[in-house]
């Protein structure tokens, strides 16, 4: 998370698809560096509650307090935001409401992963956080039919000059973002 090395980033030439489907949070098929942590929804008669993260703990553990800067992003149904990646900034995300067909690339040519693609389908009805490491790939689209809430942390405040992006139909990607019908 503090590490001072830069990663190369390098578009792959994936095959077209949506990559390695992730159905649990341990799974083998997870890009390098990428973890998720399931946690719980309290739901009863008045809603629910969640937590985002704690900084002392699990994935937000090495989040410095001093500059880890708090998101949030609603997106409208069937909305895409993708690719984008950074050089330094962790990403923690987590879905406090709706549902996210979350694409992860891996970017890094010196990463034993590199050109690996993930799906993760997260949100209400699966929540779990994610950490995405710099030089991982990421986006979303909106699936399910009302808009949905990221909230986020980031381990530095934003700066533009550390995000790059990438076209969501980037052919080397070639992430496809059609609903999978079989
Ligand atoms: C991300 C961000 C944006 N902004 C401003 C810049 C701009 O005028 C406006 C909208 O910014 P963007 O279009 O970059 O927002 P958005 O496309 O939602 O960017 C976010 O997308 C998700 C998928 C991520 O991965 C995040 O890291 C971040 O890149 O908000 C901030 O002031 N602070 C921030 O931390």
């Amino acid at each position: 998370m503090s590490s001072t090395t830069i990663p190369t980033i390098q578009i792959p030439k994936c095959e077209p698809g949506i990559g390695k489907l992730i159905f649990q949070p341990d799974s083998t098929d997870l890009i390098e560096g990428v973890r998720i942590e399931p946690h719980p929804i309290w739901a009863d008669d008045r809603g629910y509650f969640l937590e985002i993260a704690r900084l002392t703990q699990g994935l937000g553990a090495d989040f410095p307090p001093a500059t880890t800067q708090v998101s949030a992003a609603l997106t409208y149904h069937g909305a895409i935001k993708a690719f984008h990646f950074h050089l330094h900034q962790t990403d923690l995300w987590c879905v406090t409401q709706g549902m996210f067909q979350v694409a992860l690339v891996d970017l890094r040519p010196d990463s034993p992963t590199f050109g690996l693609k993930n799906t993760l389908y997260v949100g209400q009805l699966r929540p779990w956080r994610i950490l995405i490491p710099p030089g991982v790939g990421h986006g979303y689209k909106v699936i399910g039919i009302t808009p949905a809430m990221l909230v986020y942390l980031t381990d530095r405040l934003y700066n533009p000059k550390d995000e790059g992006r990438i076209a969501y139909n980037e052919p080397g990607i070639a992430y496809d973002w059609e609903l999978q019908h079989k």
